[in-house]
């Protein structure tokens, strides 16, 4: 029988990939990347010259039109393989990313002058500026018992819908009246590429707060927030959810001319980046969490019950792979952390031996920073550089270097970076124990595990636990793939559930990152301390980032 493939879109912070994959096999045979022409907008509105507050995070919605205009056709063409060949696409995405559209679904930063307000963008998952609402949302569900927040924690995300539509509410009533709905970006791209108005199950559970039995928080519950956000749920969420797994629709003409597909090539409902690579990975059964680790981390993990404990950030039932209650933890900055570290921070000297050994800053970094063993540079940092997604729940709290002194070295402070995000995480994983959800094995995918060996030989180290690692680098793309081939169905040649494509489709490395005995023994005492700094700086022993942040913001 003649090959048949699925491509997967991969939307992340900064760009866009294409993977053209075997269906069969789970071969990638093609890949591209498209840098997003306008990248993150955190500082001046495109067209305006505006200056963006503190905490904004925006995108272009045309750059991921963009992605598909030129990713497609060249993995393509690099691929040689024929389109009809093609037989389901899938896109996996931010999330919360979410944008306010007119009535002909056109995104109103696109539409007569709307452009030059920021609240007409595209607000991106790390746009961090509807703290206060968050806040909001927080205090009046506890005071109402309202049964939902139990599920995301106790406290939303600022980052989830409900708070940055609220914002735009507040800042900008125009906008959100004329808004004729509000989607995720991941939800918007699919509707341009089918034309069919559908929602996903994993988009709208974990960033809309949407519940498969109870639907989204009551009218009562939005009024209780301002009289004006009473519909918000029934008319500017409204639209049919559909499960993952399930078909959007087909890619119309218009989307088939511009990526050169075939029009009614299966298309995938849309998936969040993080929750596509489980399957890929391979894990379709629970207790097995799997670290996506990129610019932010994101913990996820299935189970068979449900439970609600404190650093969950949210439990969505099928809202990974069908069956299965989906867990979500996660950690707002990982590698934008060490990003921040070598583009804002480091001497020239170090920029000057990278360059003469050929290497890159990280590398270098990376392999001086491997030569010290743990506790030596006597240094101890928080991991809050983009605030607290788990377990405490706030972007206003920021980041923390202990024991720096005239003789701290550049890798040191690195290594002792890299170390806060592995003290993250573990504290993450205590969380889902102590919840009652069990934690057997990890699982590490993304960017990072194949870029930097010491950083994961660390996590393992300080989790004591085994780590193993994808085998692809482009693995929520594969994710998204693999969901298109479902998308397609086992009569077109793909699959009839994703435990199914995974079964052919995903692969994890021979090689795993083992901890070493005599490292977990100071990192346990090391991590100790980093509970101390945790519970001093987060749970109020010490308000002082949020005295400083108000201060900044005059
Ligand atoms: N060698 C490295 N060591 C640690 N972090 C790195 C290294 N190379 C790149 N990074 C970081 O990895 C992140 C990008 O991860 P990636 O998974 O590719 O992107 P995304 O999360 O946007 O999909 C960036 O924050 C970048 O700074
Ligand atoms: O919250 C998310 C997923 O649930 C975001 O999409 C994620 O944190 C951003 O992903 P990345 O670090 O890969 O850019």
């Amino acid at each position: 029988m003649e090959k048949r493939y699925a491509i997967g879109v991969d939307y992340g912070t900064e760009s866009g990939r294409a993977l053209l994959v075997d269906i069969a096999t789970g071969e990638e045979v093609a890949t591209h990347v498209t840098p997003y022409p306008h990248g993150v907008i955190d500082e001046t509105l495109p067209g305006t010259g505006r200056k963006l507050e503190h905490d904004w995070a925006l995108q272009h919605p045309e750059d991921y039109l963009e992605v598909l205009r030129r990713s497609i056709p060249e993995v393509l063409r690099a691929s040689g393989v024929s389109p009809e060949r093609v037989i389901g696409i899938g896109i996996d995405f931010t999330a919360c990313t979410m944008m306010p559209l007119d009535a002909a679904g056109t995104p109103l930063c696109l539409v007569g002058n709307w452009k030059d307000n920021p609240h007409s963008w595209v607000k991106l998952w790390k746009h961090h500026a509807a703290q206060e609402e968050a806040n909001l949302i927080n205090a009046k569900a506890g005071e109402r018992g309202e049964l939902f927040l139990a599920r995301y924690g106790g406290r939303l995300s600022s980052e989830w819908m409900l708070p940055k539509a609220l914002q735009i509410l507040n800042e900008a009533p125009d906008i959100y009246a004329e808004a004729d709905c509000f989607m995720e970006a991941a939800d918007w791209v699919i509707m341009q590429m089918t034309g069919s108005f559908v929602r996903s199950s994993c988009t709208a559970g974990y960033k809309g707060t949407w519940h498969k039995r109870d639907g989204f928080p009551s009218d009562a519950f939005l009024a209780s927030l301002d009289e004006r956000f009473k519909d918000f749920a029934t008319e500017k969420l409204r639209g049919p959810i559909l499960p993952l797994g399930a078909k959007a629709g087909e890619l119309n003409e218009q989307m088939a001319a511009l990526t050169g597909l075939e029009p009614g090539t299966a298309v995938a409902v849309g998936n969040v980046d993080a929750h596509a690579m489980v399957p890929a990975v391979g894990v379709v059964t629970p207790g097995k969490l799997v670290l996506a680790m990129g610019t932010s981390t994101c913990h996820l993990l299935l189970s068979d019950k449900e439970v609600h404990a404190e650093g969950i950030a949210g439990v969505v039932e099928d809202g990974i792979v069908a069956g299965y209650y989906g867990y979500e933890a996660g950690q707002s900055a990982v590698g934008d952390i060490f990003a921040w570290y070598v583009n804002e921070s480091v001497p020239a000297y170090v920029q000057q031996h990278a360059k003469e050994e050929g290497i890159g800053v990280h590398e270098w970094l990376e392999r001086r920073a491997a030569q010290q063993k743990p506790g030596e540079s006597g240094l101890l940092a928080l991991d809050w550089w983009n605030g607290n997604r788990s377990v405490l729940m706030d972007s206003d709290l920021t980041g923390v270097m202990v024991g720096m002194t005239l003789q701290t070295k550049p890798e040191e402070i690195y290594r002792a970076l890299l170390e806060a995000t592995a003290f993250g995480t573990r504290k993450i994983i205590e969380a889902f124990q102590d919840g009652g959800v069990q934690v057997d094995e990890l699982y590490a995918c993304g960017g990072l595990p194949q870029r930097n060996r010491l950083l994961m030989q660390i996590y393992a180290d300080v989790t004591g636990r085994e780590i193993r690692i994808a085998d692809s680098t482009q693995t929520a793309a594969l994710g998204a793939a693999m969901f298109g081939a479902v998308a397609a169905g086992v009569e077109a040649g793909g699959y009839d559930s994703v435990a199914d494509a995974a079964k052919n489709m995903a692969r994890v490395r021979e090689e795993s990152f083992k901890p070493m005995a005599k490292n977990v023994e100071t990192y346990n005492a090391l991590y100790e301390e980093y509970v101390k700094l945790h519970d001093y700086f987060g749970r109020g022993g010490n308000d002082i980032m949020k005295r400083l942040k108000a201060l900044k913001s005059g």
